[in-house]
């Protein structure tokens, strides 16, 4: 045998494991993490932070839950190991007003989003935060005109339920993920890009396409990935994203053009015979002519932005309806919540013209309540509000912990929905519990508060919710009127990943059309 000299042998060893604790410390640890602030989930072990990071592959709502019961009910902030080797700093709900009321340069939105949804990462050079017109469509257009556009919304509602859902008074088994999502699809495309584009499935495979590429790569990406490859597979996910959303660009284009052709003429010369139709792509162009630096997007970024946009839309709507229905189908049948919800909404869409009424949504009280309900027990993200610090020497939360340039922070919000003092009996299912009493004023939907969070709070709150409320309570009391659906005995779990959740997409529902006024109204 070959004799190893000792002193090269420690050498050797020496300058191997200064170069390992390198490695380890530079690419494999989580980063900025703040000193003197406990962890959760983190053991009494060799690598203690890599493994608890490990560990959240699997861990579901386990860490997160069990960090709120021992830091948050204190009100104290603890370090959550977040899957990818990136930690975040979940706050105490006390926290919430000072966290929305810090400016950019303090807490960032922006800078948060950018690295965890990784959009930079796998769309290079695509700026989500630059003015979106069609973003500030929404605020100014679409919110206002849900009364005048309900009509189309339950057109098109009617058009793909019927198609979807069948008008057969036989049983069928459907998915329940494909089936909401070409529901929504529709009914909201109509809106959102006309009937011919809504109708079209080419397009909306494509479409979906995007949602689906874009939400994986949030997720494996932003989320799961180790931070070290984030680059070269963030590359290979652009290409499926590319793809498709070229392809929904070349539907879309035309459309763009000829609107904005049209509408410019109209500006210059108001003698023009134009009366664009009212739907996103035109608010998104009367957006743009009002936004403050007069600088306008090629038609070509204007369609991207806008591809994007309702992709996401239409994906968090469906995944808010499904949790809805599953909730609901999984309830103890003795309760009834059911046939409660559809005496509700026979006696408020009694004619045609309840359908087209926006009038008629707020009689709706019981499924304003329930889809409320949805979204308090499945918000589909798990740590909101979350902010990137940005000042070099950190900032000082009022609780006095300092916290380091770069650090994450968010709140733990399925806890702070199943926490005792803000919701009495928290972890029931009771899909009138927002119904107003006496001592309660009626919580909707919309109503964002510190303690209802599935749509954010204060700023960068979701501009959609409005239109999502609208057309939830659309679909469902239209499924619920004319179709029955069979009980589950167990609701399907959630799938959780890193901090995402949406309901299986493998699972089914048996449901059959009803009778009585069907195709009434
Ligand atoms: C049930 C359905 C929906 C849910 C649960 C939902 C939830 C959310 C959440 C949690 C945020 C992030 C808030 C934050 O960062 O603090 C958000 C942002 C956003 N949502 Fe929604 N959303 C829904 C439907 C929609 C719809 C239908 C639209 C469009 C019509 C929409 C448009 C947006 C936009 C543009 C933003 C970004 C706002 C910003 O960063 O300033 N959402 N949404």
């Amino acid at each position: 045998m070959r004799d190893w000299n000792p002193f090269v042998v420690c050498v050797c060893g020496t300058l191997f494991a200064t170069f390992l604790s390198f490695v380890v410390h530079t690419f494999v640890l989580p980063s900025g993490v703040p000193v003197g602030l406990e962890w959760t989930g983190r053991r009494l072990e060799f690598l203690g932070d890599i493994r608890a990071c490990l560990r959240e592959y699997t861990a579901g709502m386990t860490t997160i839950l069990s960090g709120y019961k021992r830091f948050s009910l204190n009100g104290k902030p603890f370090i959550m190991p977040g899957t990818g080797f990136k930690t975040e700093v979940m706050l105490p709900p006390e926290h919430i007003k000072w966290v929305v009321d810090q400016p950019e340069d303090i807490l960032s939105h922006q800078q948060f989003q950018a690295e965890k949804v990784g959009v930079k990462y796998f769309l290079p050079g695509f700026d989500l935060y630059s003015p979106i017109a069609a973003v500030e469509a929404l605020r100014l257009h679409l919110t206002r005109s849900l009364g005048k556009i309900q009509g189309d919304l339950v057109d098109e509602l009617r058009h793909s339920v019927d198609a979807q859902l069948g008008v057969d008074e036989e049983w069928k088994e459907v998915n329940l993920h494909n089936t909401i999502n070409d529901i929504v699809f529709k009914t909201s495309g109509r809106v959102f890009f006309g009937k011919t584009l809504a109708r079209n499935d080419k397009f909306m495979y494509h479409l979906t396409n995007v949602s689906t590429w874009f939400g994986a790569g949030m997720l494996l990406i932003g989320q799961l990935c180790p931070w070290q490859l984030r680059r070269v597979l963030g590359f290979l996910f652009s290409i499926p994203i590319h793809y498709h959303r070229s392809i929904c660009t070349r539907y879309l284009l035309p459309y763009f053009v000829e609107r904005l052709n049209n509408m410019q003429r109209k500006r210059q010369d108001p003698s023009f015979e134009y009366s664009p139709p009212e739907d996103l792509i035109t608010w998104t162009y009367r957006a743009a002519f009002d936004m403050k630096d007069g600088q306008m997007d090629s038609e070509k970024d204007t369609v991207k932005k806008f591809t994007t946009l309702v992709a996401g839309a239409i994906a968090s709507s469906t995944v808010g309806a499904s949790n809805v229905i599953l909730d609901l189908i999984s309830s103890d049948p003795q309760e009834n919540y059911y046939h409660l919800l559809r005496e509700e909404c026979d006696s408020a869409f009694q004619t045609g013209e309840d359908w087209n009424s926006s009038a008629t949504l707020l009689k709706l009280h019981r499924l304003d309540s329930t889809i409320r309900e949805g979204l308090r027990r499945s918000p589909a993200i798990l740590r909101g509000l979350s902010r990137m610090v940005m000042p070099k020497e950190g900032v000082t939360l009022p609780s006095g912990q300092r916290l380091p340039q770069g650090c994450m922070i968010g709140f733990p919000v399925p806890a702070i929905h199943t926490d005792s003092r803000y919701y009495d009996e928290p972890d029931v299912y009771n899909p009138f519990r927002f119904l107003p009493t006496k001592s309660t004023p009626r919580s909707m939907i919309v109503t964002t508060s510190q303690t209802f969070l599935p749509f954010g709070h204060a700023r960068h709150s979701c501009p959609g919710r409005w239109f999502a409320s609208h057309s939830l309570k659309l679909i469902l009391s239209y499924i619920i009127i004319n179709y029955d659906i069979e009980p589950l005995k167990e609701r399907p779990l959630n799938i959780i990943m890193g901090d995402i959740a949406f309901p299986p997409p493998g699972a089914t529902i048996r449901l059959r059309r009803r009778e009585r006024r069907a195709t009434q109204s």
